[in-house]
């Protein structure tokens, strides 16, 4: 066997190591941004972390000459891998503490191998290969993860390796007439687009992880798109996958509907890894929309908005996409759209500030509504704001489809928001949006690098519980933040709507303080956390469980759900090689 380190079919994971996104997306902050964070949290580049990759010390691989040859046997010399370049980008994922850890703790704990299996057998041969020889497994999608689901924890074991699902990348077949195709899980979500689009059909998953995030990913995390309201969570779109576990490969889904015992779906998706390794899902997709309109509102304050919001999604309206930021992040995206990343905004339209990443949400350049009169021609065209105006809250719309039913939906939105206190914005502000929300995310390496703590957290309840679930987080988290001696700005939105309830997305920016900002923002986290159990909210609407969020499951599901949960982790993973150190407590 030749050199363990060739992987000449191993492609590298495409993000930089420290940050989201790769090396070319990186930004850098405006000056107005700069002074902003100087003088009110009191930080500068300066006194900032930075990542120094002559730091980096990946820990050895403990595989012995006898595992390679023998996993090398299995996937293939190319597809295996010990070198620390391809280790390390499998060691973190992209939570603010992985990002922090990789400027804070350049020694890294790795896995022992990377391997790439090509086909379900490939993998039922790692998997038993690893109940064997007592190596633990953890499955790699897009290394997305922001709750700690790609750890390398052994659980015991004596060595762990990372399986990429890389080869796993084509769309294996499509049924036009029952609006399903079988995807590979390792399709990243631009490409499955592209694959579908080919043949005239979209799937509308679009988190603000899509770039990278894989089609596994999203199946074994429930993750949410921001076209939720229209097209579902993920976990809706999956009529069927297929997941290879140490004692047997499982097909779920049969049928549209069944009524043949419990849905062994709802086992298999959210598992993180710990069941086994999905290796295809068949989804439900449809047709390339014809038309996409666009409406922004604005509502005077949060709680009037969340009504409006609750109106049209008990109404069954049928916007594509719905989201409302509060008062504090509506008030921020403005002031971040006005002064793009690394540039100043005078004469940059609103499409360009939001292509920027202009904040979580990227209102238009110029102020909300400054767009307004732009519109599609249809009743949301012309706004009837008076433009420029920061204040309330930010709520966006769009509609997708036919333009018939686009914009019937469209109307019937726009009247309920309107009759809830709404005042059109026009069309510009969601425009923009849409344009630049898949930016926002590098802003957040940009924040970090001069200094600040930003990151995110989510949350869910019914409608009668949101106000005060949402006072307890923001509570919880300002307070657990001047505790460590900064300020913070919590802002919130909601962009995932229910008949009964809603999701609540936090993003918090404060100042790093002391030596570990990782253990300051771990403080803070603990904090929301609590107060999201003690509270009625879930520990988490679509990030997932990883290591993160583990401690509060049991809180979440009950003794007896823990023990339905390892009662089939036993069933499936006897030997417990499947990502032992996530998910299940
Ligand atoms: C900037 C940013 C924005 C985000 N926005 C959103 C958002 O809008 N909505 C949302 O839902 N999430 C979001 N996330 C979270 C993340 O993108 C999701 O959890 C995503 O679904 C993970 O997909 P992935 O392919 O990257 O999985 P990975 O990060 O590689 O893996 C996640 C977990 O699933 C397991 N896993 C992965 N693939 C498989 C497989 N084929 N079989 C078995 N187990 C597997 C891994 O072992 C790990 O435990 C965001 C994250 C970031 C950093």
């Amino acid at each position: 066997m030749s050199d363990m380190t060739s992987s000449d079919n191993l492609p590298l994971p495409p993000m930089a190591l420290s940050r989201w996104g790769t090396e070319a997306e990186a930004r850098d902050l405006g000056e107005g941004i700069r002074g902003l964070l100087r003088d009110v949290l009191g930080v500068t580049a300066e006194s900032g972390l930075h990542f120094d990759p002559a730091a980096v010390v990946a820990s050895p691989s403990r595989l012995t000459h006898a595992d390679l040859t023998a996993l090398a046997d299995i996937v293939g010399e190319g597809n295996l891998s010990t070198a620390d370049t391809q280790r390390l980008p499998r060691a973190r994922g992209k939570s603010t503490p992985d990002l922090l850890s990789w400027r804070l703790r350049p020694e890294v704990d790795c896995p022992d191998a990377v391997v790439a299996p090509r086909d379900d057998d490939e993998v039922a041969a790692l998997l038993a290969w690893c109940g064997r020889e007592g190596v633990a497994m953890v499955p790699f999608g897009g290394g997305t993860s922001v709750v700690g689901g790609l750890t390398p924890d052994a659980g015991g074991h004596r060595a762990v390796i990372s399986v990429d699902l890389a080869h796993f990348d084509s769309l294996e077949s499509i049924d036009p007439d029952s609006g399903e195709a079988v995807l590979g899980a390792g399709l990243s979500g631009p490409r499955a687009e592209e694959l579908l689009a080919e043949h005239g059909f979209s799937l509308g998953h679009f988190p603000q992880s899509f770039p990278y995030a894989t089609l596994g990913g999203y199946a074994m995390t429930r993750s949410s798109g921001q076209a939720s309201a229209g097209y579902g969570r993920f976990d809706e779109m999956v009529r069927g996958l297929t997941v290879v576990t140490p004692v047997g490969v499982i097909e779920a889904g049969r049928a549209p509907a069944s009524a043949a015992g419990p849905d062994l779906r709802q086992w298999l998706m959210g598992s993180e890894g710990a069941f086994g390794v999905c290796t295809r899902v068949r989804l439900r997709i449809h047709p390339v929309p014809q038309t996409v309109r666009h409406e922004a509102f604005r509502f005077p304050d949060f709680a009037t908005g969340a009504a409006a919001l609750r109106a049209v999604e008990q109404q069954g309206a049928g916007p594509t996409v719905i989201r409302l930021s509060d008062e504090a992040e509506t008030a921020v995206n403005l002031a971040t759209a006005t002064e793009a990343i690394g540039e100043r905004a005078e004469g940059v339209s609103s499409e360009g500030a939001g292509a920027e990443g202009a904040g979580a949400v990227g209102v238009g350049a110029g102020g909300v509504g400054a767009e307004g009169a732009g519109g599609d021609g249809g009743s949301g065209g012309g706004g009837d704001s008076a433009g420029g105006d920061a204040g309330g809250c930010l709520c966006l719309t769009l509609f997708e489809g036919t333009p018939e039913h686009a914009g019937s939906r469209h109307a019937e939105t726009r009247a309920v928001l309107l009759a809830h206190g709404g005042v059109s914005l026009g069309s510009g502000p969601a425009e923009a949006w849409e344009h630049g929300r898949f930016g926002a995310p590098v802003l957040r390496d940009a924040l970090l690098d001069n200094g600040a703590l930003v990151e995110t957290l989510e949350t869910a309840t019914d409608w009668s519980n949101l106000p005060a679930l949402r006072d307890a987080v923001a509570g919880a988290l300002t307070t657990s933040l001047e505790v460590s001696g900064t300020p913070a700005l919590v802002m919130c939105h909601i962009s995932h709507v229910y008949p009964t309830g809603a999701s609540l997305y936090f993003t918090v920016v404060a100042g790093q303080r002391g030596e570990d900002p990782v253990a300051q923002w771990t403080q803070a986290k603990r904090a929301a956390s609590e107060a999201i159990m003690a509270t009625g909210g879930t520990i988490t609407h679509h990030h997932a469980v990883g290591v993160d969020h583990r401690p509060y499951l049991e809180a979440e599901i009950g003794e007896v759900g823990v023990r339905m949960l390892r009662a089939v982790k036993h069933a499936v993973d006897p030997k417990g090689v499947c990502n032992p150190g996530t998910l299940i407590p």
